[in-house]
């Protein structure tokens, strides 16, 4: 079993929701990174979405956009970033790590050498915005022989059919974007969110995560109670923004603000277990 698929089993298990944060690799200085997914970690994270900084990102918003800028001014690289999840991996074997980007880096290393070394430093799975599952062939099938997940978008606008089809390919979890547009923008609408889950549950049995939208622990806590996970970016990115200036605060600074949707997301675990 994928180490994506153990952690969701176990989270449910205690009938608990897992908190995924995202954060741009190398964002605003690469040696940043590993120290801080460690604190996300100790701040409540189960799975950390770790994104690939990509010139052109465009379903990000302006805060993700200029993660992405200061990254890429830091010359980091996939290559380095690849680096980055081996360092973690020696002090932390148990949380899944996905890479969240776009699918030219990929490209540009190649399929094939992405997959080998993506295994061999312990990436769990991988979310490519720009490549629907209908033209993953290739990469589909490189990445289920060297175990690593393939994570699949579903948007508010995602046909029935592009569901089913997106639930033969996903592996580990299907990500809900809970609004149109790019990250970062305005707040989710539960009501809408709840309904949707419900429909792409009847196409898989995998867990259904939900990102874009979430800002605080109420709006986390609000989709904890009908999403198997909760994602998020933007409100993260921008605390890291803020302290770009001073690095070394950064890691206890995002990772208090991640504490704090943990805090939100199981105080309504418990009412509801009462309830
Ligand atoms: O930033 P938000 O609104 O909190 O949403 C999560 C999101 O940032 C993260 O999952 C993500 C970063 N880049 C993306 C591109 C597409 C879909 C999702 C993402």
């Amino acid at each position: 079993m994928s180490r994506i698929s153990e952690c969701f089993k176990n989270l449910q298990a205690d009938g608990q929701t897992a908190l995924i944060p995202y954060v741009t690799a190398g964002d605003p200085e690469p040696w940043v990174t590993v120290p801080l997914m460690h604190a996300l970690v100790e701040a409540g994270a189960d799975i950390i979405e770790l994104g690939v900084p990509f010139s052109d990102p465009m379903s990000d918003g302006p805060v993700i956009q200029k993660a992405c800028e200061r990254a890429l001014k830091n010359d980091v690289t996939l290559d380095s970033i690849l680096d980055m999840v081996k360092q973690f991996r020696e002090k932390n074997s148990h949380t899944p790590v996905v890479l969240m980007g776009y699918s030219n880096p990929l490209e540009a290393m190649g399929y094939q050498k992405f997959a080998e070394k993506a295994q061999v430093v312990g990436v769990d799975g991988v979310l490519t915005v720009d490549m629907p599952p209908e033209e993953s062939g290739e990469f589909k099938q490189l990445m289920d022989s060297h175990d690593i997940d393939t994570i699949f978008l579903v948007a508010p606008t995602t046909s029935a059919q592009r569901m089913k089809k997106i639930a033969e390919y996903a592996k580990g979890f299907i990500y809900y974007v809970s609004i149109k547009g790019v990250t970062g923008a305005a707040a989710l609408e539960i009501n809408e969110v709840t309904a949707k889950l419900e429909e792409i549950r009847r196409y898989t049995s995998l867990p259904v995560g939900v990102g874009f939208g979430i800002r605080d622990g109420r709006s986390a806590a609000a989709v904890a109670q009908v999403a198997d996970a909760v994602v998020v970016g933007s409100t993260l990115v921008r605390c890291i923004e803020e302290h770009a200036n001073r690095p070394q605060e950064l890691p206890a600074a995002v990772a208090s603000l991640l504490a704090e949707m943990r805090h939100a997301i199981n105080a309504r675990d418990l009412a509801s277990v009462s309830a």
